[in-house]
């Protein structure tokens, strides 16, 4: 069974564990691969994203301790754009991660904080137009030594909802991800933070750990600059691929009517059903809800050493299947109302119908 799973989803173990995931080994406990349906073992496009979900969602337990089922950090949020951090950071929470943290614009934090007092906000980040050109060094050393503090206890980063495009900021946000990547951690890059990337390949190049969640402009803009053409829509798994693997196997979650993953080497769709409204915001729940499934899916891994999928890839495919699936109920409760905040009410719901918490 354990052979069949490993050549559906073949995955190359990143080399990068953090030894502060192995020390968490415990955390899946009993959990055994029966949690994998057939349909997941196929070699279809589809993938059985349910039976990933299951597979991946950690049991609850109380010998567990608030931290254990994962800390995650958006890094996103600017003076026009308070929304989309916010919807990322509660999603992760409302699925199950214990910790979410932001780090932001100092001006969008006493806003995104008055959204939630579950959310823990780092006023940070600034903007060309409050730092003199004199300052502008100085305040990036600052800003790179504050992350540097907290990376460590961190599972995962989410990279990009409602950044905004300012250069200065950019330039601190691209320090940061070389942080990341200093210390093995995993990010999604996602709306602005893909603007950064598709200008500054080099951030992402041959990082396993990295997952692109492009829509579908910031997925045409990656595509003209990396393979240097226009989208085939006639192909689109075949170019998806090429795409990362140009990229040197970083994950990529092309989000559309259906999302499609790949790592340059396998590709999979999700395609439930989901809703037909399209109010923006939907694609922040989607990169807060893969930065958690990825932290399970990465720690679920490390205990279970003769496996050797791709967490990126799990957590995507978790991650598609639970939003369409919360989008979907949220849309039966609210028909043309449905908005962002409705869909993020629904995930837990939406988790417990396939994997009940007792
Ligand atoms: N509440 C908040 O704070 C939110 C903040 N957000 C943040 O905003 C920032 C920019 O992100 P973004 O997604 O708006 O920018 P981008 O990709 O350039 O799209 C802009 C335009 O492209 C078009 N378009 C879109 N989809 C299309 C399609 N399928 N097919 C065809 N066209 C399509 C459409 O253009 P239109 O139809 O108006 O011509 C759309 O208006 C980023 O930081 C993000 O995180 C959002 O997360 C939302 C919630
Ligand atoms: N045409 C569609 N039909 C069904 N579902 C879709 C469609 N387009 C997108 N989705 C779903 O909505 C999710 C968000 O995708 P979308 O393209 O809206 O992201 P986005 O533009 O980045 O959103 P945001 O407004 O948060 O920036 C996708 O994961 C997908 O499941
Ligand atoms: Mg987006």
């Amino acid at each position: 069974m354990l052979g069949r799973l490993n050549s559906l989803i073949q995955f190359r173990h990143s080399p990068s564990f953090s030894s502060k995931v192995l020390r968490r080994q415990q955390f899946f406990g009993t959990k055994t691969l029966c949690f994998v349906g057939q349909d997941q073992m196929s070699s279809t496009l589809e993938a059985d994203a349910e039976s990933v979900l299951r597979l991946v969602t950690p049991s609850l337990d109380l010998k567990r301790h608030k931290g254990q089922a994962g800390k995650i950090a958006v890094i996103g949020g600017c003076r026009e754009y308070t929304g989309a951090p916010y919807f990322a950071a509660i999603s992760a929470l409302k699925i199950g991660a214990d910790l979410s943290h932001v780090f932001c614009t100092k001006d969008a934090a006493p806003v995104i904080k008055s959204y939630s007092p579950e959310l823990i906000v780092h006023p940070l980040l600034e903007e060309s137009y409050t730092v003199s050109e004199e300052e502008r060094r100085k305040l990036q050393e600052k800003v790179v030594g504050e992350v540097d503090k907290w990376i460590e206890r961190f599972d995962c980063l989410v990279i990009g909802p409602g950044l905004g495009r300012d250069p200065f900021l950019l330039e601190c946000v691209s320090k940061i991800m070389l942080l990341a990547r200093k210390f093995n951690l995993p990010f999604v890059v996602d709306g602005d933070g893909l603007f950064l990337v598709t200008n500054s390949i080099d951030l992402v190049n041959s990082y396993p750990l990295a997952v692109l969640t492009p829509n579908v402009n910031e997925y045409k803009r990656l595509v003209l600059k990396v393979l240097n053409c226009e989208v085939d829509e006639e192909n689109p798994e075949d170019q998806l691929r090429s795409l990362a693997k140009v990229l040197g196997g970083v994950t990529i979650l092309k989000k559309g009517r259906s999302d499609l993953i790949s790592n340059g080497e396998i590709v999979k769709s999700v395609s439930i059903y989901g809703s037909p409204r399209r109010c923006g915001g939907q694609g922040d729940i989607l990169s807060g809800s893969v930065a958690v499934f990825l932290s399970w899916a990465q720690q679920l891994i490390s205990g279970h050493e003769s496996l050797s999928e791709n967490p990126a890839i799990l957590g995507c495919i978790a991650a598609s299947g639970l939003l369409r699936k919360a989008a979907s109920l949220a849309f039966t409760k609210h028909k043309r109302s449905t908005l962002t905040s409705d869909i993020i009410a629904c995930l837990g719901e939406s988790l417990e119908g396939i994997c009940p918490a007792s």
